[in-house]
């Protein structure tokens, strides 16, 4: 259901699966990167670096996801790879989490497409097989905290300015159940219901101490920090640490899977709303005026 959903997407997002490039490695892996999902394959190590590419802050755009999305089953079938590390090509910002112009002045069924693009990335990222680390090295706002939140382990560039948390009520929205439950079952209920309702953006010492990330390492190591965690979690046998990590996020992904479509249409409604509408704009005049 999931699959066919997230292929929907795929078709009608358009995106040109001809633009991609693929070469061979050095090492001899099969080298792939599209526009603005960098890859680096290191298949000796079975590890692929993803570096998100998408100027100036990796907003999280319906290309973008949809790219993003078909890396990510090329690699989940390519058994070459048993561990992916998420970071950013973007300097000083990891993600900026979803791109406000998505949900601004659109209409409904652009908006269905997109929402359903959001849960997929998450599904795919959430329920991966492989291990994930996140190499946080820059800003960590709302959808970039999520991205971040579905991997199996985070490691954030020691930076004040690299805040990282899901922030959404400061732009009169709401986190979803599901980024909610992500949440919750990293901090545990307290930290969350504090953290969401005030829209907390941790710097990383907070961060560290909230336990929202694992690791707070100067900027300069956060990649072999990365690789030395992946290495501790991939001399776990694959087959004991997948059923593992199945066992212990089965229930949080039914709990979208079993009301996709009723998810979809409550945002639909939701960001349809003229009030929600004006919020948005706002923030992002906001956010626009600041460089001036
Ligand atoms: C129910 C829904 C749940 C929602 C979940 C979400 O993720 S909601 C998302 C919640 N996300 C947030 O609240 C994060 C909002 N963003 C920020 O706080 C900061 O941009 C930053 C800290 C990420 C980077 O600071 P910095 O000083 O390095 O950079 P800068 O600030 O100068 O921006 C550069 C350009 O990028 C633009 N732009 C930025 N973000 C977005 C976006 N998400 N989208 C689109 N565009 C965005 C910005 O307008 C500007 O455009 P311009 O003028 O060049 O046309």
């Amino acid at each position: 259901m999931a699959l066919l959903a997230g292929r929907t997407v795929l078709l009608r997002a358009g995106v040109r699966l001809g633009a991609e490039a693929a070469t061979r490695g050095g090492n001899g892996a099969r080298r792939f990167a599209s526009h603005r999902v960098l890859v680096e394959p290191d298949a000796a190590a079975g590890i692929a670096t993803i570096k998100l590419k998408n100027p100036p802050v990796n907003s999280l755009s319906l290309e973008f996801l949809t790219e993003l999305i078909i890396c990510l089953e090329k690699l989940e079938n390519d058994k070459t790879f048993r561990g992916i590390i998420l970071t950013s090509d973007c300097p000083g910002i990891f993600s900026a989490g979803l791109d406000l112009r998505e949900m601004c002045g659109k209409n409904p069924a652009h908006y269905a497409e997109y929402w359903r693009a959001v849960q997929e990335i998450w599904l795919k990222l959430y329920l991966s097989n492989m291990v994930l680390v996140a190499a946080i090295n820059g800003a960590s706002p709302a959808g970039g905290c999520l991205m971040a939140l579905t991997c199996d382990y985070r490691v954030l560039a020691d930076n004040p300015r690299y805040r990282i948390g899901l922030n959404e009520t400061l732009l009169g929205i709401i986190a979803p159940f599901w980024f909610k439950d992500n949440l919750v079952n990293t901090i545990g209920h307290r930290a969350a219901d504090r953290a969401l309702q005030l829209g907390l953006l941790f710097p990383p010492t907070e961060a560290l101490q909230v336990g929202m990330v694992d690791q707070v390492v100067p900027e300069d190591q956060i990649h072999s920090t990365a690789l030395s965690v992946m290495s501790q979690w991939l001399a776990i046998p694959d087959h004991a640490r997948q059923l593992t990590k199945s066992m212990m996020r089965k229930a949080t992904a039914d709990h979208l899977i079993k009301q996709r479509e009723a998810d979809i249409q409550n945002f639909v409604s939701f960001i349809s709303k003229d009030s929600i509408q004006k919020s948005l704009q706002v923030y992002l005049e906001k956010l626009k005026q600041k460089k001036h």
